[in-house]
């Protein structure tokens, strides 16, 4: 994320950048770049290739018609109203054909419609339909060549085939090479371009050949067993040029000649007889560029149920305190005035509809989002064969034999899939994978030994142009905008160009790791933005955890939508390693809470409770609220671990462990993938990971549990270890200034009047020392006493809730009948031992205080 503090800071502007000349030019820019202004631009040019097309249709019937007219009119022609013309197109049509055709390039002037047409179709649908820089190199070849083949063909007929530039160059190309010479380039010049596009194959018909019944069983014999050392004599025949036959079974049906199970072929016909497919995956459908990710919801008819915000207002609560202590107060969108009533009216009642509470949120549009590159994968058939090749004679040099070979091509990485030769072992491959590599000399060679559930090898071979996927070409996916994930996320695409789009719900967490500089910040970003584009701020709530202070603060914009934080905190990103700890206990009582609100709706998870109370089953009087999804996201782990670590691991454990069915969800990423720093307890509980390029094996065992991620190629090349498969993905990017768009369009809107408030937190540390002075105790002390001695519950939620008392209050109060002897110590999770068992006991106690 090395650019986005660059793009932030902005230089204050000098007055030279404040002249008025300058601020023109600037004016013109942007008229030029408006949107407008290119569609019409684009509807221009698509007029202009229907209308060439047309005039050049009509010139050919009326060529012979027209011509002596747009000759004799002159440069008059245009504005002579006496003169008639047969074109369909008046004397427009007429001139400019007789331009193109009889001045220029004769019939390749058609190749002029083609290039307005891809012009005029990209602009006005703003999209990349077709490719422009290959469309013009298409349109130069085209003009060329077939004006002068045209014109050299055609001889010296009187329609204008070729022009009077295809005319003209074929004479100096005849006056140069002869007749025959020019025949020959020109007709050279179309096969070569013929087997550059198609690259048909040539086969050379074989004479079978009949095997001797010897060869017949030694073939047999071969194919079952794996190749034998080299002996003199087959030394002898490669030094002379023949080579080894990659596929025995096919040699021995050809009755080709075989020395001490080797079978050996003259050098030309190796490579032919391995199959090579390049396989190509359909481009996912792309759905329209502006969807609206969910339906807006249809304005509520009677306003009998004000919605408003979810406050939570949970009081402080202490470390270690019973999940039972934990007193929970909810003001939230109340069912109605006069609860008792409207409970008995539920089912009057439309569904209850979250959304409501900012009904007029806008999601963000695609057009906030850039197109990087071409986007469209760049197959490269020289570069494909040259590493086929390659790939073939390494292993060969190994006396791996090949039976057959194919290329996926991605948007970083070709998979080269390898079918082995039978008797080959695969552990054999896979311990050559070093040598293979180097051999291969290409940084970033993964070999997969064998491709899980495939029985093939791989190997991932860098390309040399790679492809950057672009956000928005994910989020635009019919993959992403249909789906019924709770969370959807748009990580990337998979080699075969598959989009890689999964529910963070379902991962449930996920850990990233990556050196500095490989794309980590971008996937953060992209995991976020993907959130954003689906979800609405009652729906889905962060924490945001930034110990480097720059990496998440583009997302301040976004508090009053989208954030949570503590109550009472100014900043809702969260920097300091002593406000990150209270937070994660915080979200620990707010798990804890909304484990008993879904024990008290008798619902198992999230999806069930939110259901039950969109449906109105459930009482918002007795504390249920709709709850929305929690995504804690912590940029730099390894930096809390080493300053907090156990305070910061255990909280982050138990919420891993337990806060899935709660809608919890953790995103934790870390540059330093060490095992200090990802444990043992974090990474049991943490299925999903995600590794970019990291410095060493061992780091790529330590967050995957596999090597591989030392020979990623960095710019978001990554794997994914998800579902207990491992994918290597190039990761969706999204530039800083994208994703500012796209929060600056979620904070202008109008949002809740603060950001959500998680419970309280209290450090137990800080409620220490506060040593209790009979003399001093709470005018409630005597009353609390009785309640507890009577209930026999040490828990302080039962004084707050009975006693109608704030968390502080409460907790004090309990303090003071602890140091009173009437309960016992804090035992974490449990209520406190009541000491004094009877009331006669308790009554007699405090008379004698
Ligand atoms: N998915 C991607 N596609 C293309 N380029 C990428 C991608 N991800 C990252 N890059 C390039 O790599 C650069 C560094 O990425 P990023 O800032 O995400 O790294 P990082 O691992 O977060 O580094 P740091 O930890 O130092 O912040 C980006 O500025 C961008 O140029």
């Amino acid at each position: 994320m090395a650019n986005k503090a660059k793009t932030r800071k902005k230089s204050r502007p000098d007055a030279v950048d404040l002249r008025p000349d300058k601020e023109e030019q600037v004016e013109m820019k942007t008229l030029v770049k408006d949107e407008r202004t290119l569609k019409i631009i684009g509807a221009v040019c698509l007029l202009l290739a229907i209308f060439l097309f047309i005039a050049f249709s009509s010139y050919l019937f009326t060529w012979k018609a027209d011509q002596d007219k747009v000759f004799r009119g002159g440069s008059y022609f245009l504005f002579a109203e006496d003169i008639k013309v047969a074109n369909l197109l008046g004397r427009l049509g007429a001139w400019v054909s007789h331009f193109f055709f009889y001045k220029g390039f004769g019939l390749a002037s058609y190749f002029l419609c083609s290039l307005f047409f891809v012009l005029g179709a990209n602009l006005l649908f703003r999209k990349k339909l077709f490719r422009v820089s290959r469309n013009i190199r298409y349109v130069l070849v085209g003009l060329l060549y077939f004006s002068v083949s045209l014109a050299f063909f055609s001889g010296s007929s009187s329609f204008a085939w070729g022009g009077a530039v295809g005319n003209m160059i074929s004479k100096w190309m005849t006056s140069f090479l002869g007749t025959i010479g020019t025949a020959a380039i020109l007709l050279l010049g179309g096969i070569a371009y013929f087997i550059w596009r198609f690259n048909p194959q040539f086969d050379v018909p074989k004479i079978p050949k009949l095997p001797t019944r010897n060869q017949q069983s030694e073939s047999q014999n071969d194919t079952l067993t794996p190749p034998l050392p080299v002996d003199e004599d087959e030394e002898e025949v490669e030094n002379s040029g023949a080579r080894l036959l990659v596929d025995e079974t096919l040699a021995s049906k050809n009755g080709l000649k075989k020395k001490g199970g080797i079978v050996v072929v003259p050098p030309a016909e190796e490579e032919e007889m391995i199959p090579f497919d390049i396989i190509e995956k359909e481009e996912e459908l792309v759905a329209e560029i502006t969807p609206e990710p969910e339906p807006e919801p249809e304005p509520e008819p009677e306003p009998v149920h004000e919605v408003k915000p979810p406050v939570v207002i949970a009081p402080p609560v202490k470390k270690n305190q019973p999940v039972e202590d934990l007193p929970l107060e909810i003001k939230s969108q109340p069912l109605s005035e006069e609860s008792e009533e409207d409970a008995v009216k539920v089912d009057e009642l439309p569904p209850y509809e979250p959304t409501l509470d900012l009904r007029d949120y806008k999601y963000p549009g695609l057009d906030l989002l850039e197109t990087h590159g071409s986007e469209k994968i760049v197959q490269d058939p020289a570069e494909l064969e040259m590493n086929k090749n390659q790939i073939i004679n390494t292993l060969k040099n190994y006396d791996i034999n090949i039976q057959k070979i194919s290329a996926t091509v991605g948007p970083t990485v070709t998979l080269y899939e390898i079918v082995p030769a039978a008797g080959v072992r695969i552990s054999r491959i896979k311990n050559l994978e070093d040598d293979i590599a180097l051999s291969l000399a290409a940084l970033g060679i993964r070999i997969i030994a064998p491709i899980p559930g495939k029985g093939t090898i791989g190997i991932e071979v860098p390309n040399v142009k790679k492809t950057v996927v672009s956000m928005k070409t994910l989020l635009s996916s019919e993959k992403f905008t249909h789906n019924n994930f709770s969370l959807p996320i748009a990580i990337g695409k998979k080699i075969d160009n598959e989009n890689f789009i999964v529910d963070l719900a379902s991962m449930p967490h996920l850990l990233m790791a990556g050196a500095t500089g490989q794309g980590k910040s971008v996937g953060l970003n992209a995991i976020l933005v993907s959130l954003l584009y689906k979800k609405h701020p009652s729906q889905l709530k962060f924490v945001l955890v930034d110990p480097k202070k720059v990496e998440l603060s583009i997302y301040r914009t976004i508090e009053h939508h989208f954030l949570a934080k503590l109550p009472g905190e100014e900043e809702a990103i969260i920097t300091d390693t002593k406000k990150v700890i209270n937070t994660l206990n915080a979200l620990c009582i707010e798990m804890d809470n909304r484990y008993d609100l879904l024990k008290e709706a008798g619902t198992r998870n999230i999806k069930e409770y939110n259901e039950k109370f969109i449906k109105r089953r459930l009482n918002p009087q007795k504390g249920h609220q709709f709850l929305p999804f929690i995504v804690l996201v912590i940029d730099e782990f390894a930096d809390l671990i080493m300053t907090a670590g156990k305070e910061v691991e255990m909280p982050i454990a138990r919420l891993a462990q337990l806060a899935r069915a709660v809608g919890i969800h953790l995103i934790i990423a870390t540059q330093r993938p060490s095992v200090n720093i990802i444990t043992g307890t974090i990474k049991a509980n943490f299925p999903a990971r995600i590794a970019f390029k990291v410095s060493s094996k061992i780091d790529s065992r330590t967050i995957l549990d596999a090597g591989g991620a030392e020979q990623l190629i960095g710019k978001g090349d990554m794997l994914i270890s998800y579902n207990g498969e491992l994918t290597r993905l190039q990761c969706a990017f999204v530039d800083t200034p994208e994703v500012e768009e796209v929060t600056d369009f979620i904070g202008n809107q109008r949002g809740y009047p603060q950001a959500f408030l998680l419970p309280e937190y209290v450090d137990e540390k800080d409620m220490e020392g506060k040593d209790f002075d009979l003399g001093d105790k709470d005018p409630l002390f005597e009353e609390a006493a009785r309640l507890i001695v009577a209930n026999q519950i040490g828990s302080t939620s039962l004084l707050q809730r009975r006693m109608k008392l704030g968390y502080n209050r409460a907790g004090r109060l309990m303090d003071q009948l602890e140091a009173a002897g009437v309960v016992g110590p804090n035992l974490g999770s449990k209520a406190r031992e009541v000491l004094i068992k009877t009331e006669h006991e308790l009554e007699e106690f405090l008379t004698n205080m």
